[in-house]
């Protein structure tokens, strides 16, 4: 049994109260940032949060705090922000952040640099220790304690082991890894593929279709990975595959039910809007889609949907496009030869 400790998350959204419930049900202090005064006041008096997990009770022992000196005051911070806000809001704290072990659980990549986040915490806190937390784990599952399992990446194994210790729980299983980028990748990449099974399955398209999609697009990510140096063995485990399948199939996954809105005939802005919370699919699929085609990287799927959502394609011409396109042969991407 690990020593007591503690232990900070940084935000205070779905994930981040989910991990921060876990922390302290394994008897650990928890401080839990977030921006707005307001909702902290209320976990802090009514233990739930107004606008994420509702009827989630939250922890005794998890302090929501708006201060950011004092949450980074531990040795162990979990970041939980969406992708679009973590540079941001970490940056007037970096030289603060060296030294200490930062655990991205963040699955976004950012616009113009293609930066993931854990190479944003490296850049902005080159003495800290880094590591990545990822798998397929829906928040609202976690926190109603559906046995769960994850992926703790980092290159420096006493990462590992500290998160290990920390959050290994009877509902909840922590595997180590040492591939930070292929983890951390293979978080960012599925969402993309989320939203068009959300789209598939408001059309009605049937469960072939739903279960080739989801094959080729762990073809059409790992494809990727190795193009961009990751090892292709990481996408058969929790972070891969494990994650593209829950949120392929899994109407709780945001990015799924913007996909599916968008099936339902809402535009991308009407999808967004009504869903509240963040889906870094849709930046995900932006920054892919330039970035496939700057390197010349054959991604079908992530072409098709760009099209659609962004360039007004039709759906009936991009399956078109897709079924008609030229015959290829099956698990090519394993090797990087060949295609
Ligand atoms: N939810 C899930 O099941 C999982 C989520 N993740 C990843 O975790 C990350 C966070 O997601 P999640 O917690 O679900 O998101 P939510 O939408 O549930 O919450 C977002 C949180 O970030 C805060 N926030 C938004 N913008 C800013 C900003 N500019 N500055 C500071 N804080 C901000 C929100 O505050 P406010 O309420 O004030 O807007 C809120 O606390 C994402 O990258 C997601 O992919 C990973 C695995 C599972
Ligand atoms: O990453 C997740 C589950 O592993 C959560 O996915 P969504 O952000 O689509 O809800």
């Amino acid at each position: 049994m690990s020593s007591k400790r503690t232990v900070a998350v940084i935000g205070g959204g779905s994930f981040g109260t989910a991990l921060a419930n876990l922390l302290a049900e394994n008897g650990h202090k928890v401080l839990m940032w977030m921006r707005d005064a307001q909702q902290a006041e209320i976990i802090r008096t009514e233990r739930q949060s107004p606008r994420y997990l509702k009827g989630i009770s939250i922890h005794t022992d998890v302090e929501p705090t708006t201060d950011l000196a004092k949450v980074i005051q531990p040795d162990l911070l979990f970041i939980a922000l969406p992708s679009s806000a973590l540079r941001d809001v970490l940056k007037p704290i970096a030289d603060e952040l060296n030294n200490k072990i930062l655990v991205s659980m963040t699955k976004g990549i950012e616009a113009n640099t293609f930066l993931l986040m854990s190479q944003i915490l490296q850049e902005l806190a080159p003495q800290a220790k880094i590591g990545v937390l990822s798998g397929p784990n829906l928040a609202r599952e976690i926190a109603e304690h559906a046995l769960t399992a994850t992926v703790i990446a980092s290159e420096d194994v006493t990462v590992c082991q500290q998160v290990q210790q920390v959050l290994h729980s009877r509902t909840f299983r922590v595997y180590a890894s040492n591939d930070r980028y292929g983890v951390e990748l293979g978080g960012a990449l599925k969402n993309v593929y989320a939203i068009m099974s959300g789209m598939t399955v408001a059309l009605g398209m049937g469960e072939n279709t739903r279960a080739t999609l989801i094959t080729r697009a762990l073809a059409e990510m790992t494809r990727f990975a190795v193009k961009l140096g990751a090892n292709p063995m990481t996408f058969l485990g929790l972070a891969g595959v494990g994650d593209l399948l829950v949120t392929c199939n899994s109407a709780k996954s945001r990015n799924y039910q913007v996909g599916y809105a968008i099936g339902q005939g809402l535009s991308l802005d009407e999808a967004v809007s009504r869903l509240g919370e963040v889906a870094e699919g849709v930046n995900t699929l932006k920054v892919l889609k330039a970035k496939s085609d700057e390197l010349g990287i054959y991604m079908p799927l992530v072409t098709g949907l760009y099209a659609i959502i962004f360039g007004g394609m039709s759906l009936e011409k991009v399956i078109e496009k897709l079924m008609l396109a030229e015959p290829k042969t099956d698990v090519d991407f394993i090797s990087t030869e060949g295609f």
